[in-house]
């Protein structure tokens, strides 16, 4: 695959990955290439493997059989080059939202000087910085899923993976979040993988949308101009990948705009 920036290297490439658990596949003979620096949106029906997916590029799901390569290293377990951003903010509850942003940092072994200033720099650019010293408890879902998204590109992981990270949040909450995160990533130059059930989430985000079902990725699209808000993906586009998913339709059905269990 050729990058954006030419070179021929992915940020992560699958090869003939089964996962599953058990020995029971969930995801068959997957290969999947992503380009560094791009947003890939992995989209596709409750239960076709989008969570194991992701978790294997993390490290946390060994594969059956193939291999995950990330950075130019087999994954064969987390590692501060990845990310994992989940749906249900997964913040130490008696840290406050400045020490969970550190936490990474730590393991990094940067300075405790070094940790501070950037957990206050990332909270800043989440808009946080009143909030550094509440616990995660005294902040609304929105701001610790800020908080979460600080924590994760504090680390400066070559790669983030998001797991409907927005899925809980209001409508509102969750456009901002968005934004927020299309800023961040601008600024950080991270690759991410992106899973969700939304349609539309997909088309404001995806430099390319890959539909997921079990017997590996059903349908690509690759977007032409990514994130540009006057030239959004049109009706035709948003149908293709709409075709997509209802191939995977034994598996749950699909509405207007959303994969649902
Ligand atoms: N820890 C586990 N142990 C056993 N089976 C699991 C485990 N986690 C997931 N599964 C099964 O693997 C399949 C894929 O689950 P996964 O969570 O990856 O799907 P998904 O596409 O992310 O679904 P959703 O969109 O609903 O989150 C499901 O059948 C699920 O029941």
């Amino acid at each position: 695959m050729t990058t954006p920036s030419g070179s021929s290297a992915s940020a992560v490439r699958a090869t003939d990955l089964t996962l599953g658990y058990a020995g029971e596949p969930v995801v068959e003979n997957l290969d999947l290439d992503v380009a560094p620096g791009e947003i890939l949106v992995v989209l596709g029906h409750s239960g076709c493997g989008k969570s194991t997916l992701l978790r294997a590029i993390a490290g946390l799901v060994r594969p059956i059989s193939g291999e995950i390569v990330a950075d130019g290293r087999v994954v064969r377990g987390p590692g501060a080059d990845r990310a994992l951003v989940f749906q249900d903010d997964a913040l130490l509850p008696w840290r406050s939202a400045r020490r969970n942003v550190e936490l990474p940092l730590a393991v990094q072994g940067l300075s405790r000087a070094e940790r501070r200033r950037r957990a206050e720099d990332w909270l800043d650019r989440v808009g946080l910085t009143r909030f550094a010293d509440r616990l995660p408890g005294q902040l609304s879902g929105g701001m610790r899923q800020r908080v979460q998204l600080a924590r994760a590109l504090a680390a400066q992981p070559g790669l983030i993976c998001m797991d409907e990270p927005f899925g809980a949040l209001d409508a509102q909450t969750r456009a901002s979040m968005q934004r927020l995160l299309i800023e961040a990533w601008r600024t950080s130059g991270c690759t991410v993988v992106f899973v969700t059930h939304d349609v539309d989430e997909a088309l404001l985000l995806a430099d390319r949308i890959v539909v997921l079902g079990r017997d590996g990725i059903v349908g690509e699209h690759p977007v032409d101009r990514p994130r540009d808000p006057g030239a959004p993906p049109g009706a035709a586009f948003r149908s293709r990948v709409l075709a997509d998913l209802s191939t995977t339709r034994s598996l749950a059905p699909v509405e207007a705009g959303r994969a649902v269990a």
